[in-house]
């Protein structure tokens, strides 16, 4: 199911379209029509996504956005010889453009984290930011599915939600966090100390994204370990939770995780596409309206279906520590999301 990107590539060697047999741009998919737009396409996660997303053949049009330097990097995607067709658009005055039309909307645009901030700290620019290209895509496409990357999640998701309702273009069923980094990490970690082959494993993360609020539920990973000890469990709770701050330190001032994060990006925007596309039991974690617990925001697994969330999925049964987890994460959490819906009233 996530080998969309081999198999992409796959095809267009089948097709000819690697081997110089045939330069013919493909035309003959069944799948449906489908526009995706990436806001904060030519930064550190937008490129890479911008170059999965060309990979990916749900996609039939790509709109690369960004206050500047979508040029050059559309013109560098459009010559890869998959499905989508690749546009690049510049600057407020083209933001129409790009978002006309669109399916799914990502947003990773933004400004990242550095040494010593905690997603919070990046409130003050990219709530507005945000704001913005919410109230944008609720005039050009209201009826998207917006997948929002840019952080601090636990706010700019409850921010969007805002800005929609005061433009009377919400549905809760088409907002989403992007947590899927959250679970690409604890999947990682989790194979690496259960000594089980990655590709099997699924283990889902809960809550927010960011600190204690991620709340990775490791005693329902599968397969099944019975060799972790309560100290691996904890030892792999908190180097999920603290993920983004290891390659923010990694990365030593030049930014946070992208590379790892266009990848889940990825995976997120194409379980949207084929929920979208009707296809069935697409199941992914993510930071959505919810009324799984008294916040009214919350990550779970969701059921992804032709509108957006189908089905928010429950926690399932919790581990003594996940259960003590759960309760300390909810101030934290509720106060970032107050904190969002405060800031889109205000302004
Ligand atoms: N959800 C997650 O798991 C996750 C993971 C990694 C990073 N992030 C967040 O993603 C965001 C982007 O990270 P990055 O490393 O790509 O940063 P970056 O600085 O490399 O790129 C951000 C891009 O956004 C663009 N931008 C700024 N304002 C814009 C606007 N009004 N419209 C369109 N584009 C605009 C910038 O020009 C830049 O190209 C950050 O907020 C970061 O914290 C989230
Ligand atoms: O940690 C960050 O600031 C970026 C992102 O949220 C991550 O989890 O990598």
């Amino acid at each position: 199911m996530r080998r969309f990107v081999i198999r992409s590539l796959e095809s267009a060697v089948r097709r000819g379209g690697a081997s110089g047999s045939s330069c013919r741009r493909f035309s003959s998919n069944s799948a449906p029509e489908r526009k995706v737009a990436i806001l904060g396409a030519a930064g550190g996660i937008g490129q890479p996504l911008s170059l999965l997303m060309k990979l990916n053949p749900l996609v039939s049009s790509l709109a690369i956005y960004d206050i500047a330097g979508t040029p050059g990097v559309a013109a560098d995607v459009s010559h890869i010889n998959t499905r989508a067709e690749v546009a690049g658009y510049a600057g407020d005055e083209q933001l129409g453009k790009a978002l006309e039309g669109s399916d799914v909307v990502i947003i990773p645009a933004g400004v990242p984290r550095k040494p010593g901030m905690t997603r919070d700290d990046l409130f003050n620019i990219n709530a507005g930011i945000v704001k913005s290209l919410c109230t944008a895509i609720s005039k050009y496409c209201p009826n998207a599915v917006v997948t929002m990357i840019s952080n601090p999640v636990n706010s700019t998701v409850p921010i969007a939600s805002e800005v929609f309702k005061k433009a009377g273009t919400y549905d809760e069923r088409k907002l989403f966090g992007v947590t899927t980094l959250d679970v690409v990490r604890a999947k990682t970690f989790y194979a690496g100390k259960a000594k089980v082959p990655v590709a099997g494993v699924n283990v889902p993360v809960v809550g927010g994204h960011a600190g204690i609020t991620i709340l990775p539920l490791f005693s329902q990973a599968t397969p099944a370990s019975n060799d972790l000890s309560d100290e691996d469990i904890e030892a792999l709770t908190k180097r999920t939770q603290d993920g983004g701050t290891e390659v923010v330190e990694a990365k030593a001032g030049k930014g946070s995780a992208t590379l790892s994060m266009a990848y889940a990006g990825a995976i997120f925007a194409d379980a949207c596409l084929k929920g979208l596309n009707g296809v069935p039991d697409i199941v992914e974690c993510s930071f959505v309206q919810s009324s799984i617990t008294e916040l009214p925001f919350f990550a779970s697994k969701v059921r992804l279906g032709k509108n957006g969330v189908e089905e928010v999925l429950g926690l399932g049964p919790l581990s003594d520590y996940e259960k003590e987890g759960l309760e300390k994460l909810k101030p934290e959490l509720k106060a970032s999301i107050e904190k969002g819906i405060k800031f889109a009233q205000d302004n």
